[in-house]
This record gives C-alpha cells, sequence and structure tokens, in this order.
C-alpha cells in the first residue's frame, strides 16, 4: 500500500537470465536536497533528472505550501524559484511528507528558525519514527515542538523567533539529523557546527558549498566538524541529478544471484559516503566490475557491470562500513543466503528505525522463504546456502518499507521457487520505475489480486 491505496500484492518468480541495461532514476538525497536548497536560493534553479518518486513529490509540495514556485516543464525537468534564506511563509495546512523521513527531518530543520509554526505528519510508517532526534537539536536555537508520545508525528514545530547559532555533536549516525541543524543554522546568525563521530553521506555539505555557502569541514579528536556560516544568500545552481547507487543496488544484486545474467547500470554516483554495499560486494567476490570510470559534478561516477556470481563467500561486513550502505542491508541480506558461509552486519542498530524495523522484516521474510537468519538488537547474520540459494516458496510483509518490498522481489528472481511480497506500493516511493525496468531484463514479476 503506498500512502494513498490499497495492498499490491506481487510474485516474483524465477528468472532466467538477466541482460541488458538498467537505466536507474535520480538519486533520492540528492533530489530531496535540490528542492529544499532550491527553495532557499534568491532566483531560480533548474534541476535534471530529478527522482519523480512519491518521497520526492511530497518535498515538492511542501517547498511550494511554504511559498517557493516548483515547477516540472518535462519527466525529470524541474525548475524552483527560491525565496530566499529565512524567506519561507507560514503554511496555511498541515505539511504531510508521506514516507519520507528525509524529507520530513530536512524540511523541519529548514522552518525551525523561522517565526511560525508548521504541523508535520505522514504516512503511518513515518509516523512511526523517531522525531526526537530533530526536534531535540532544533531546541538549542530557540525552536519548540510538541508531538506525540516518543517525538513521533503528528508533531507541530514552533520555529524560534530570534535563533541562535548551535554547537551539536550528533549522538547517532545520521545524515538527517546532521542535515537538519545545518539547514536551521542556515536562518541563525553566526556560525553552526556540527560534529560527527562516524562520516554520514556528504550531500548538503557539497551541495550548500555549490549553492555559494560558507561551509567548512575538517576531521577533529571529536569527530568530522562541519562549519556553516548563517544567513547567505544562496545563488540559484544549475543541478543534474546522478543515477541512485540505492537504486543501482537492486538489479546489480539482481544479477549476482539470476544464473547466466549480465547487466549494465550505467551512470552511478560513486561517492565514497554512498558506495559501501559495492565494496562489500566485491569482497564477497561478486562479479562486478567499474567501467567508464569519471568525475559528473564533482562526483566520482561509473557504469556498474554485474554478472552472475556464484562463487561469492560470507564475510564480515565491517562496522565502520555501516554508514556508507545503511540503506542497502536488506539487500545485502538476500545476496548473503547465495554465499557459501556466514555473513555477519555489527553496527546496524539504525536498520531499526528506518521505514520498517528492518533486522526484523528481513530475518523475518527470508526465514519464511528457507533461510537461517540470527539477530542482536544491533546486528543480524544470514547463513549462507551457497549457489544452491535460497528455497523460496514463503510470502514477506514489505510494512509499508520500499527497500523491504524490492529486496524481496529480487530474492524471487534468484529462488527456487517463487517470492510472494504482499505489498509492491511502497516501491513507489523511490523506484517508480522498478516493476517496467526489471521486468525488462528479464524478471518474471506478476501483480496479484489481495
Ligand atoms: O540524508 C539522507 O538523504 C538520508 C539519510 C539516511 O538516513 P539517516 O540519516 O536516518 O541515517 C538514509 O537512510 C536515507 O535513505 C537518506
Ligand atoms: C531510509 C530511507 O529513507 P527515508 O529515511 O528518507 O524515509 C530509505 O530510502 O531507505
Amino acid at each position: 500500500m503506498s500512502s494513498h491505496g490499497v495492498p499490491m500484492p506481487m510474485i516474483s518468480h524465477p528468472a532466467g537470465p538477466l541482460t541488458g541495461r538498467a537505466e536507474v532514476p535520480g538519486d533520492k538525497s540528492i533530489s530531496h536536497r535540490s528542492l529544499i536548497f532550491g527553495a532557499m536560493a534568491v532566483g531560480e534553479t533548474r534541476i535534471t533528472g530529478l527522482l519523480e518518486g512519491e518521497d520526492v513529490l511530497d518535498t515538492a509540495k511542501a517547498m511550494r505550501a511554504l511559498g517557493a514556485e516548483v515547477v516540472q516543464h518535462a519527466p525529470g525537468e524541474w525548475s524552483v524559484h527560491g525565496v530566499g534564506v529565512g524567506g519561507f511563509a507560514e503554511p496555511e495546512d498541515v505539511i504531510d511528507c508521506g514516507n519520507s523521513g528525509t524529507g520530513v527531518r530536512l524540511i523541519m530543520g529548514a522552518v525551525a528558525t523561522h517565526d511560525f509554526a508548521v504541523t508535520f505528519t505522514g504516512d503511518a510508517s513515518l509516523r512511526s519514527r523517531p522525531m526526537g532526534r530533530v526536534s531535540d537539536p532544533l531546541a538549542l536555537f530557540g525552536a519548540r515542538a510538541v508531538g506525540r508520545a516518543g517525538g513521533r508525528l503528528p508533531m507541530t514545530l514552533v520555529g524560534a523567533s530570534e535563533p541562535v547559532p548551535v554547537r551539536y555533536v550528533t549522538p547517532v549516525p545520521s545524515a538527517q539529523v546532521k542535515s537538519a541543524v545545518l539547514l536551521a543554522g542556515l536562518n541563525a546568525p553566526g556560525q553552526t557546527v556540527v560534529i560527527e563521530k562516524e562520516a554520514t553521506r556528504d550531500h548538503t555539505e557539497r551541495m550548500l558549498a555549490g549553492f555559494g555557502a560558507e561551509i567548512t569541514v575538517r576531521e577533529t579528536e571529536e569527530g568530522r566538524e562541519i562549519t556553516l556560516t548563517g544567513q547567505p544568500e544562496l545563488k540559484p545552481q544549475e543541478i543534474a541529478v546522478p543515477r541512485d547507487p540505492s537504486s543501482a543496488a537492486f538489479p546489480v544484486c539482481a544479477a549476482l544471484i539470476t544464473p547466466g545474467s549480465d547487466v549494465l547500470v550505467p551512470g552511478i554516483g560513486l561517492n565514497p559516503t554512498r558506495a559501501g554495499l559495492f565494496t562489500t560486494l566485491r569482497e564477497m567476490g561478486a562479479d562486478l566490475s567499474y567501467e567508464n570510470e569519471r568525475e559528473e559534478g564533482g562526483e566520482p561516477v561509473a557504469d556498474l557491470r554485474a554478472k552472475f556470481s556464484p562463487d561469492m563467500k560470507g564475510i564480515e561486513v565491517p562496522a565502520e562500513r555501516a554508514a556508507s550502505m545503511i540503506d542497502e542491508y536488506p539487500i545485502l541480506s538476500v545476496v548473503a543466503c547465495f554465499a557459501t558461509g556466514k555473513t555477519h552486519c555489527p553496527g546496524v542498530k539504525e536498520l531499526r528505525v528506518k521505514e520498517s524495523d528492518r533486522i526484523d522484516a528481513m530475518a523475518v521474510g527470508l526465514r519464511a522463504n528457507g533461510a537461517v537468519v540470527d539477530e542482536t538488537e544491533d546486528s543480524f547474520t544470514v547463513h549462507g546456502m551457497g549457489p544452491q540459494g535460497l528455497p523460496g516458496g514463503g510470502e514477506a510483509q514489505a510494512r509499508l518499507d520500499h527497500r523491504i518490498a524490492m529486496a524481496f522481489l529480487i530474492a524471487g528472481m534468484g529462488a527456487k521457487a517463487p517470492v510472494r511480497v504482499d505489498d509492491a506500493g511502497p516501491v513507489a516511493t523511490s523506484f517508480p520505475i522498478f516493476e517496467g525496468l526489471m521486468g525488462d531484463l528479464g524478471a518474471k514479476l506478476t501483480r496479484v489480486n489481495a
């Protein structure tokens, strides 16, 4: 079920070879930021390759509600006429961010240093996720938040009328928390400093610098320290959004586990804060190569070529790598079923507060399809079954989580028997063309009645 629909069950049947070219959509993290930063610049930002998934479309609506002019000109081609830092207007209604943690947390940051109140909500998944991790640091700027028990949405944020700059050490490895503080800092006078002990994706730092903000990053004993000078005039940009490595993960992993496959996934951003899955797969012995390596918009980019890999081995995934592949653990746990030996993933407590509890969702769904998975509060282990792979034949619950739905649909392609997913609707939040794209490669996905 998407935030507005009925459940859409889907069955993924064991597939023949998957072959061809998989042009995945634009990066979700960069798409949200293009719209939000564009809305805070003075003048017109033009965007190509924007991800038109539900999460990003909800952010576009929110930017309109705050006073920016956001226009779609053609598929993927958008413009945002920004209102300048400090220029947002009080929205007339509640802001509904649907399924998107990134959307709600970044927008909460962006409005926290404006002198008005905004009420935020989302779908059942987003309403279950913790927002205190954002409202706590925003209180340091002078904002006040009232939400449901446990810091859940709906939540009303009363912005600071006289914001002060903040120094904040993030207590969890989260680019959303870091970004919320930096966005609030944009409209506070003086320098806002965020320190993160573990580096998380750095799109906010890179893009704000591109928009002309004064932002510096240095390594200190405490961690990675980011200093932003408040109240800049952000200059509008031309942004070409690179293709999303988190979406590329699905056709890549499908090829690795499906006999005879050879798939090319062109133009994928390999920013080191995002590319942990591909490093892990190569360590496991996957036949995954980077072709035509180049730079685009200051980011490393390559075409990924993935081939069926019957000789993968289970590995210990370093905990330090977790942030750089945090959204990819569901699909990694599927690939791990097809490797020989155990794959152990420590340091992944954050998976418990995503769109679903992803450790539990994967463990339960994989077990229902014949795998052995152990879990602790902050880790899990998949007992690989070697090239004979996953038996399949079971159902998995998507739990309003796009990555869980897609991971199990990919599992069915390499499994011995079909895998049924109770609801493929959430896939549209980040990868609206998934069904057609995988079908064109040779996957057999069928929609069934609820
Ligand atoms: O900043 C971002 O764009 C994101 C940060 C990550 O969340 P956390 O900040 O909660 O780790 C990630 O899981 C999410 O898909 C996108
Ligand atoms: C965690 C994710 O997204 P968000 O936090 O933006 O809902 C994701 O896309 O895997």
